[in-house]
């Protein structure tokens, strides 16, 4: 089991990423990404999907045409872990 982050532990990790923001209703961390085309953004999503099953931690996600939403939040822990802050990293630095 997954344990959530602490109060300290959030703080923390929040601070080292960019662009992700704090869905308090959901105890989750999201952020929007735009690309050039639908092409674009499916090519991101399928490098994600990949990175999601090495981790088995898997986003919840949308996409219309060249924006992708993605939502990260631990269901075994009921919130947000620290297996949520690592993927949001991995994600981050497949955009450079
Ligand atoms: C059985 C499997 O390992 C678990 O259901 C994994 C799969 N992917 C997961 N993804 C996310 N976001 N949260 C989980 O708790 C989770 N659990």
């Amino acid at each position: 089991m997954t344990a959530k982050l602490t109060a300290a532990e959030r703080t923390a990790a929040l601070a080292e990423l960019t662009g992700w923001t704090v869905v308090p209703e959901r105890d989750a961390i999201r952020k929007s990404f735009k690309f050039g085309d639908f092409v674009g953004a499916f090519g991101f999503m399928t490098r994600v999907a990949l990175l999601a099953e090495k981790a088995d931690h898997h986003p919840e996600w949308s996409n219309v045409y060249n924006r992708v939403e993605i939502l990260l939040t631990t269901h075994d822990a009921s919130g947000l872990s620290a297996r949520d802050v690592a993927l949001a990293k991995a994600i981050d630095a497949l955009l450079g």
